[in-house]
C-alpha cells in the first residue's frame, strides 16, 4: 500500500471533531499535495452562506414545536449546489456546513457539473407520524424557498429522509412558484421524475469502489469477507450486490447492534431500514454483536455506512480489515485516517466511495430538464462508467504520487475546482 508523504501532527481525537472540523483538516493535508493557490483554499474552508430557519410544526396532540432546519452552500463554482437534507436529532450548522464541502469535492472527483450544498433539521423522524413528517417538511420548502431551485441548489436524499420526503418537498416548492418543477430536488419516486435506480446508487456505488479496492489489491471478491455497519439505503444496497457479487457478508447492523455469522448472512432476505428500521437484530444469526465490535471484526472489507465519526483514535489501532470503504459521509475522523495510513490500511473515501448518489441525482436532473425518463439499465451502466473513469483517476494519483486514496480524490477534485476558479476569475 502507499502512503502519504504529510508531516502534519496528528492530535488524537479526545472529543470527536465536528465534520466541519475534519472537512477543514483533510482539506489543509491535501492542499500540501497539489499547486492551488492559497487563496483558493482558504476560501474553500468556508461556505457561501448558511441558511438557518424555524420550522414549526403541531404535533398530533395540538401541541407545537419549533425545529431548526439549515442549508449550507459550500460552493458553485462548478455549477449549482448539490446534496441531501438530512433528518437527525445531532444535525447542526457545523455539520452541515462540513458535509456540503465533501459534496463539492464529490462532484468534482465524479465530474458532475455541480457545487456542494447539504441542509437537514435538528429532529428524530422516527419519534413523528408519516403525516407529522410531511408537514414537517412542506414547511421546511417554504422556508428555504428563496435559496434552492433547479439552477441554484438541489437537495435530495440523506439520513432519514427518503424519496417520499422529496415528493412532498418538490410539491410544496412547485406550489410555491404555481408550475410543476420536478428538477428542484433528486432521489424523487420515479412517478413524478425520480430516476430509476437513484434510491440504490450510493451503495452501489459503494460496493463498485470496494470491487474495484479488492482487485487493486490483488484479492478474489469470491474469497473477500465483508462487514457493513447501517442497513439503510447505503448499505443494505452495497451489502445485496456485493453479496451478489460473490463476496460473502457476514455482519451487518443498524442502530441497535449487528449480527454476524462467520459463515455468511443471507442479506437478502434482512429487511432494510427503508423496508421495516430496526429489524436487523431480529434476523436469525449465530452471533450479535456491538456497533463496537462490527468495526473491529476480521474480515477483508469493512463499509461503515451510518453515521460519522466511529473510526476514532481509540478503535482505529483495532480495526483488523484490510480495506475500510466509506459508504457513509466521514466515518473516519482525521486522527484515526492517520492511524490507519500507518498502519497501511487503505481507505477508500467517502466522497469517491458513495458518489453514486449524487451522480444518479445528476442523471435525474437531466432526465427531468429533458422531460426524458431512462431505463434502469441505462442508468446502472453510466454510473458503472461515471464510477470507473473516477476511480481511474483518483488511482493514477495514488500510483503517481503516493497518496492514500483520500489525499488522492481531494488532489482530483481540488484541481478541477482550482482551475474553474481561475477560468472564470473568482480569484483573486
Ligand atoms: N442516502 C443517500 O443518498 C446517501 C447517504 N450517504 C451517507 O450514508 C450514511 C447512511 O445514510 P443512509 O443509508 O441514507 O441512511 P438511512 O437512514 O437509509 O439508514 C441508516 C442506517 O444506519 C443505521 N444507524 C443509525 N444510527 C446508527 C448508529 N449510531 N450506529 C449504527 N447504525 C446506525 C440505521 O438503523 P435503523 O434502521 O435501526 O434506524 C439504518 O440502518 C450517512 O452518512 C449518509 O450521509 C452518502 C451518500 C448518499
Ligand atoms: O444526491 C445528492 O444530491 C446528494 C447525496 C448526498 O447527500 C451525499 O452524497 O452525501
Amino acid at each position: 500500500m502507499s502512503s502519504s508523504s504529510s508531516q502534519q501532527e496528528v492530535e488524537p481525537d479526545e472529543e470527536l471533531d465536528s465534520a466541519l472540523v475534519t472537512a477543514r483538516r483533510q482539506l489543509e493535508r491535501a492542499a500540501t499535495h497539489v499547486d492551488v493557490d492559497d487563496g483558493v483554499i482558504e476560501r474553500l474552508k468556508h461556505p457561501t452562506r448558511v441558511e438557518q430557519v424555524s420550522v414549526p410544526l403541531e404535533r398530533e396532540d395540538g401541541s407545537v414545536e419549533v425545529f431548526t432546519g439549515y442549508r449550507a452552500q459550500h460552493d458553485d463554482v462548478r455549477g449549482p449546489y448539490k446534496g441531501g437534507l438530512r433528518y437527525h436529532p445531532e444535525v447542526n450548522a457545523d455539520e452541515c456546513i462540513g458535509l456540503s464541502m465533501w459534496m463539492t469535492w464529490k462532484c468534482a472527483v465524479m465530474d458532475l457539473p455541480f457545487g456542494g450544498g447539504k441542509g437537514g433539521i435538528a429532529v428524530d423522524p422516527k419519534s413523528l407520524s408519516d403525516e407529522e413528517t410531511e408537514r414537517l417538511t412542506r414547511r421546511f420548502a417554504e422556508e428555504l424557498r428563496y435559496v434552492i431551485g433547479p439552477t441554484r441548489d438541489v437537495p435530495a436524499p440523506d439520513m432519514g429522509t427518503d424519496a417520499q420526503t422529496m415528493a412532498w418537498f418538490m410539491d410544496a416548492y412547485s406550489m410555491q412558484q404555481g408550475e410543476t418543477i420536478p428538477g428542484v430536488v433528486t432521489g424523487k419516486p420515479p412517478v413524478i421524475g425520480g430516476s430509476y435506480g437513484r434510491e440504490e446508487a450510493p451503495g452501489r456505488s459503494t460496493a463498485i469502489a470496494a470491487r474495484e479496492a479488492v482487485d487493486y489489491y490483488g484479492h478474489d471478491l469470491e474469497d473477500t469477507t465483508v462487514a457493513v455497519q447501517g442497513f439503510g439505503s447505503v448499505g443494505a444496497n452495497a451489502a445485496r450486490l456485493l453479496e451478489d457479487w460473490g463476496a460473502t457478508v457476514v455482519a451487518v447492523s443498524d442502530v441497535n447492534g449487528a449480527i454476524y455469522d462467520p459463515n455468511g448472512l443471507d442479506v437478502s432476505s434482512i429487511p432494510t431500514h427503508d423496508e421495516e428500521p430496526e429489524a436487523v437484530l431480529e434476523q436469525n444469526a449465530p452471533e450479535t454483536l456491538s456497533n463496537e465490535e462490527i468495526l473491529e471484526l476480521d474480515v477483508d472489507v469493512l463499509i461503515p455506512a451510518a453515521v460519522g465519526n466511529v473510526i476514532t483514535a481509540d478503535n482505529a489501532e483495532h480495526v483488523t480489515a484490510e480495506i475500510v470503504v466509506e459508504g457513509a459521509n466521514g466515518p473516519t475522523t482525521f486522527a484515526a485516517d492517520t492511524i490507519l495510513e500507518e498502519r497501511d490500511v487503505p481507505v477508500i473515501p467517502d466522497i469517491l466511495a458513495n458518489a453514486g448518489g449524487v451522480t444518479v441525482s445528476y442523471f435525474e436532473w437531466l432526465q427531468d430538464i429533458n422531460r426524458r425518463q431512462w431505463s434502469l439499465e441505462r442508468v446502472n451502466e453510466e454510473l458503472e462508467e461515471h464510477m470507473l473513469d473516477a476511480w481511474d483517476d483518483v488511482r493514477q494519483e495514488v500510483d503517481e504520487k503516493e497518496l492514500t486514496w483520500r489525499d488522492a480524490a481531494y488532489v482530483v477534485a481540488l484541481s478541477r475546482i482550482a482551475e474553474a476558479k481561475a477560468t472564470r476569475g473568482l480569484w483573486p
